[in-house]
């Protein structure tokens, strides 16, 4: 079986945080484009703390992202292949050097935890050249799956020459401001929204209604 296909004309959408086969599954048969999985240790989400690497490779209809936070090279590598992965976040502090190593052996999306204030233009200029996408996520204490908001009128003015990942307590009622964002300037360049922790009810198991009732706003969205 294929994994899904990526939307052409609106903006995909990215499930994180997966921890239950079942709920996999349903995410596949719904159409969803992107799956992620946590392979950070001290996440709640940690995926290995639910399911085995052999049960993880066999899933063949859905595109797989592993996410990890300052893992070495090794490890990331080792993980790509026992689990097969499609795509890497590095959600962490990885050099330009690191991603570039990375992305040898698979798209990398370099993950940019952003506060108030950050330049963001300084901050993604060295990754630009060396990975395939981009996320932005909110800074906060820990390296993600907070569900602290990301301000998205950061991104304006900010030329962003790589696809991206919107990331940072998106919720269902975010609905209409995904829409607004997406007829600005700075969404040009925006490829899918990424869903966590807002969608859950404890950390690692989603909430499948309000994933598949989100997804289908977002399917009717166009920039
Ligand atoms: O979800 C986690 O536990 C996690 C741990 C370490 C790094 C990243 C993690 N998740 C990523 O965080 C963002 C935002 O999540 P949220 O919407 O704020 O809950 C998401 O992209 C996940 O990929």
């Amino acid at each position: 079986m294929q994994q899904t296909q990526t939307t052409p004309n609106g903006i995909n959408v990215k499930v994180c945080g997966m921890t239950q086969m079942s709920q996999i599954q349903e995410l596949a048969e719904t159409g969803v484009q992107f799956m992620g999985m946590i392979y950070y240790p001290k996440s709640p989400r940690y995926v290995y703390n639910f399911l085995k690497p052999e049960n993880i490779k066999a899933i063949n209809n859905i595109n797989k992202v592993g996410v990890f936070v300052n893992a070495t090279a090794d490890e990331v590598i080792k993980t790509i292949d026992e689990c097969r992965l499609h795509m890497v976040q590095l959600h962490g502090d990885e050099t330009p050097k690191f991603c570039e190593k990375i992305a040898d052996y698979i798209s990398v999306v370099k993950a940019f935890r952003i506060s108030e204030g950050d330049n963001v233009r300084w901050r993604i200029k060295d990754y630009t050249d060396v990975c395939d996408m981009f996320l932005f996520d909110t800074d906060g204490v820990g390296y993600g799956g907070t569900g602290k908001k990301f301000s998205w009128n950061i991104l304006s003015d900010v030329q962003i020459k790589k696809p991206y990942f919107l990331s940072g307590g998106i919720e269902s009622s975010d609905i209409d401001t995904i829409n607004d964002f997406m007829q600005t300037e700075s969404a040009k360049s925006l490829f899918a929204v990424d869903i966590n922790s807002k969608f859950e009810t404890s950390p690692g198991i989603k909430d499948m209604t309000l994933v598949k009732e989100f997804y289908n706003n977002v399917q009717k969205l166009h920039k």
